[in-house]
């Protein structure tokens, strides 16, 4: 776990970056910290590496004060990956995943083994291994950026702005490769980004901050969007957050109505669904385990305004009709 302790960071001459922060990241989990530009986020992030120091609290990395802890130590338990990936461009990619495997000891087959199985994690083939950066796309750097960041096995891991140098197909596929990775690997991680919406995807736990280095609010993704705890944060979480949360709530408590009450719907001999005999296409089918969003997403699609459920074998085993869906989201509020 780490701890920000009513920590304030005055840089000399300036004005406040980080007011009064106090506010625990959750050990195996990723916090995004997210806010308007110049808000105390960088500033906050490298408070954990002691890149920066407070002027008065204490960050603390289970119990212990970082302040305490021989920095070059500290360090070596704490990956780090900044927005243009900061690779050496003088070193092959191999080289720089390489890299700190060998400061600390390791010998360089070693280190260079476990760099192409890093490499192979983040979604590069060992083609890539011989390549300078400057021979990579902008989404192959960010992978590079990590695997390098991942190569010390860290169990914390600082991120400024890790997918913000590329283009949204390019960054959505990073994110879901990169919530992959975290699944298997469970690192502390504490992720900068100015995009609410990178944030709400890939948090557990989201910090809000605003001007002058003020935590608005702390909480998961679905907290947020469903009680932002002012205009500032309902703002900034956006117009359609009440449509977003949805996505955070599953559809295993959705009442649903027989499928002999749709006679309406046509079913193949296993009793998988066809089609509907007065509209034609279903649209799509849902499962117990897809979120509120995609039941809601269908309903309203549906040229009859009903989404079908199936089970795993994909038989019909269920109806929602709209305006049931439209009761339970409702109720849910209560
Ligand atoms: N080295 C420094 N010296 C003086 N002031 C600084 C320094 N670094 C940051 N600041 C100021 O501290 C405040 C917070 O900066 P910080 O970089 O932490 O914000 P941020 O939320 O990460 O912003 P951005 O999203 O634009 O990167 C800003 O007003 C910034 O100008």
């Amino acid at each position: 776990m780490i701890t920000f302790d009513d920590v304030v960071k005055v840089y000399p001459g300036g004005s406040t970056a980080v007011d009064h922060l106090t506010v625990e990241l959750p050990t195996g989990k990723l916090t995004a910290l997210v806010g308007p530009s110049g808000c105390g986020k960088t500033t906050s992030l490298r408070m954990i590496n002691r890149m920066v120091n407070p002027t008065s609290g204490r960050v603390l990395i289970d119990g212990q004060d970082v302040s305490q802890q021989d920095e070059a130590k500290l360090r070596r338990g704490i990956g780090y990956v900044i927005q243009s990936a900061g690779l050496f461009p003088h070193r092959t990619v191999l080289d720089n995943v390489a890299t700190v495997p060998v400061l600390v000891g390791k010998t360089r087959r070693e280190a260079r083994t476990a760099a192409l199985e890093l490499l192979d994690r983040v979604g590069l083939s060992p083609e890539f291994a011989k390549r300078y950066p400057a021979q990579l796309s902008g989404g192959q750097q960010q992978r590079v950026g990590v695997a390098r960041a991942l190569a010390a096995d860290p169990p914390i891991m600082l991120m400024d702005e890790p997918f913000s140098a590329v283009d949204p197909v390019v960054r959505g596929q990073l994110h879901a490769e990169f919530l992959r990775l975290q699944n298997d690997l469970g690192k502390t991680i504490a992720m900068v980004t100015h995009d609410i919406d990178e944030a709400i995807k890939l948090g557990d736990k989201v910090a809000v901050f605003r001007q002058g280095g003020i935590l608005a609010q702390f909480g998961t993704p679905q907290e947020l969007l469903e009680k932002p705890a002012d205009d500032f944060v309902a703002e900034f979480v956006g117009r359609d957050r009440g449509l977003r949360s949805l996505s955070f709530d599953s559809a295993a408590s959705l009442p649903v109505q027989p499928v002999s009450s749709q006679p309406d719907l046509e079913l193949d001999d296993a009793g998988r669904p066809v089609r509907w005999r007065s509209a034609g296409d279903l649209g799509g089918v849902f499962t117990a385990s897809d979120s509120l969003r995609v039941v809601t997403d269908l309903a309203i699609s549906s040229p009859v305004g009903i989404a079908v459920r199936v089970d795993e074998q994909g038989k019909a085993d269920g109806v929602v009709r709209h305006h049931d869906l439209v009761d339970h989201l409702l109720e849910r509020r209560r």
